[in-house]
């Protein structure tokens, strides 16, 4: 069985910090709820004396919320704390979380102070607080940096004032693994009370070790996370509670779990993400759009034989339907046919080396190939297969500023014949010079090019209607050149019409 590690959300408090992320009232309630279906043990919900809007924030999700530990962040100051008393008061579960710094540079630069008066403000905001709430919480503010023999003297002090929990926060993330390892190591074995108190561990991002020094803490015996969704918090951000849960998960002999409902990881980053206006990276750690994307062949193939060779997490425990297998230049055959099999083709061999060959053209060209762009190079690849009477060989143009000039070669049956005409366009003048080619009289009567996803490397989408005397026709082409997909359109039209080659 394994222990517990407990959960303490800080986005709505740590990753509400983050200029732009701030949330109204309504919004929080929203994003708490979210929180408390993804199984959250404690919900930090604010700072209750630094804004009346803040404070009636705590007040509303300590109403809203009822499994979770509602907590409230104060300084080591009576009025702060009064004040967060007053916001938890209708909570369920509350907590107070109050300190102060304890680094060299807080005690005397930020906070003017010595070591011992130090001490002796952090026992009074606990006893103070323990006056309204039986769990109080202690931050020893950037303990990261903090002397460990002066830290354990903290720390002693503090739980023999009746806190719960003990915060030993690298607040300014500068901490390595081990060194914050060690330091919860030496906590534990030198903290006379330690055992009545959980070690909670609190780690800033600002050197990328937020996740790596949370669990060195959770390996040296800390039980508690303060993490936040998307790992949003002041500067570069705090640890992410979507990396922990996984990596415990993931590591089953550390022994360790949480409560969390994994399969709702994704959806609630995803929010968190649009409601705070914080787009999440594209290769971030378990919620990122690329976490479970293979895009290269060998990978591809890899994960399409069995998803372990490439995936250590399976993406529906993380709330994903499926890997996403990323068609691009560097992709292989075995990708391309499992796309082109959930699109309901099956290609023999031969036919799924010639559509590859279209494909890696088109790839080249355009960064990702999606469906609809199978879809054209499948038909092209059919289309062919059937042999079509009359193809265009070649074909020149010239634009711009000059006059618009085009020079094909078009093969009708069995010859091969040129032409070159101008036209008020390049599609106008390679139409005409085809037109120069063929005995009958045709007309293009309509003509629609549309973008087959967004970009300017996209594909064009062409349709054209040809008539010739009272038939109508429909050809259609697609390219990533617009000009060569109407030209070609038009040529499909044609087939269609099956007109003939003018004689000499
Ligand atoms: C590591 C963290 O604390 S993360 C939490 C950060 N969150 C916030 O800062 C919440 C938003 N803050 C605020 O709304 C305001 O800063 C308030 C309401 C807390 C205080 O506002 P003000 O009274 O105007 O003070 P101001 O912000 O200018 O300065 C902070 C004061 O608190 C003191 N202080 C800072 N941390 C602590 C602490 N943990 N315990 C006691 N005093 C502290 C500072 O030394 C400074 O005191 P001084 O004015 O005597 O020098
Ligand atoms: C208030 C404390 C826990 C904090 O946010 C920090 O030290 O970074």
């Amino acid at each position: 069985m394994s222990e517990k590690l407990f959960i303490f959300d800080t986005t709505l408090r740590d990753g509400e910090q983050v200029p732009g992320c701030q949330l109204n009232t309504i919004e929080k309630i929203e994003v708490a709820r979210a929180l408390e279906e993804l199984g959250v043990d404690i919900l930090e919900a604010g700072f209750p004396i630094s804004s009346p809007g803040d404070f009636n924030s705590v007040r509303e999700i300590s109403k809203a919320v009822s499994n979770p530990t509602i907590c409230a962040l104060t300084r080591a100051v009576q009025k702060d704390i009064d004040v967060a008393a007053d916001a938890l008061a209708l909570a369920k579960h509350k907590r107070i979380h109050t300190g102060i710094g304890v680094s060299h540079s807080h005690i005397y630069d930020k906070l003017k102070s010595t070591p011992e008066e130090i001490i002796e403000r952090a026992v009074a905001a606990v006893k103070h607080a323990k006056k309204y709430v039986e769990d109080v919480e202690f931050y020893a503010e950037d303990a990261g940096r903090a002397d460990n023999e002066y830290l354990a003297r903290v720390i002693e002090a503090v739980i023999k004032a009746g806190a719960t929990v003990v915060n030993i926060p690298d607040t300014t993330g500068y901490c390595l693994p081990q060194e914050y390892g060690r330091k919860i190591k030496y906590l534990m074995e030198n903290v006379g009370n330690i055992h009545k108190a959980i070690i909670s561990t609190h780690c800033h991002n600002d050197l990328g070790m937020a996740t790596a020094n949370t669990l060195e803490a959770v390996i040296n015996g800390a039980r508690q996370a303060e993490v936040t969704i998307n790992g949003i918090g002041e500067r570069a951000g705090n640890t992410s509670l979507e990396e922990v849960v996984m990596a415990l998960r993931c590591h089953k002999h550390l022994n360790v779990d949480t409560s969390i409902n994994s399969k709702l990881l994704t959806s609630t980053s995803r929010m968190v993400a649009s409601m705070m206006n914080m787009p999440v990276q594209a290769n971030k750690a378990i919620v990122g759009r690329n976490a479970f994307a293979h895009s290269s062949g060998i990978h591809q193939d890899g994960v399409l034989k069995s998803r372990e060779s490439y995936e250590i997490i399976n993406p529906v425990d993380v709330g994903l339907d499926e890997s996403v297998i990323a068609l691009t230049a560097r992709s292989g055959r075995a990708a391309l046919n499992h796309r082109l099999e959930l699109l309901g083709f099956k290609l023999e061999q031969k036919e799924l080396d010639e559509v590859y060959a279209k494909f890696l053209e088109l790839a080249d060209k355009k960064k990702d190939v999606r469906d609809d762009d199978l879809l054209y190079l499948v038909g092209a690849a059919t289309g062919e297969k059937v042999g079509k009477r009359i193809k265009l060989k070649y074909l020149q143009i010239l634009t711009g500023t000059l006059i618009p000039t085009a020079t094909v070669i078009v093969k009708i049956g069995d010859s091969e014949r040129t032409a070159t005409c101008t036209g008020n366009g390049p599609v106008d003048a390679a139409v005409k010079a085809i037109k120069t080619l063929i005995n009958e009289t045709v007309q293009i009567t309509e003509f629609l090019i549309q973008a087959m996803n967004k970009g300017s490397d996209d594909v064009g989408r062409v349709h054209v209607q040809v008539k010739c005397g009272s038939m109508l026709v429909h050809g259609f082409s697609a390219n990533t050149d617009v000009v060569k997909a109407a030209v070609e359109a038009f040529v499909d039209g044609l087939n269609l019409l099956n007109v003939t080659e003018k004689t000499e």
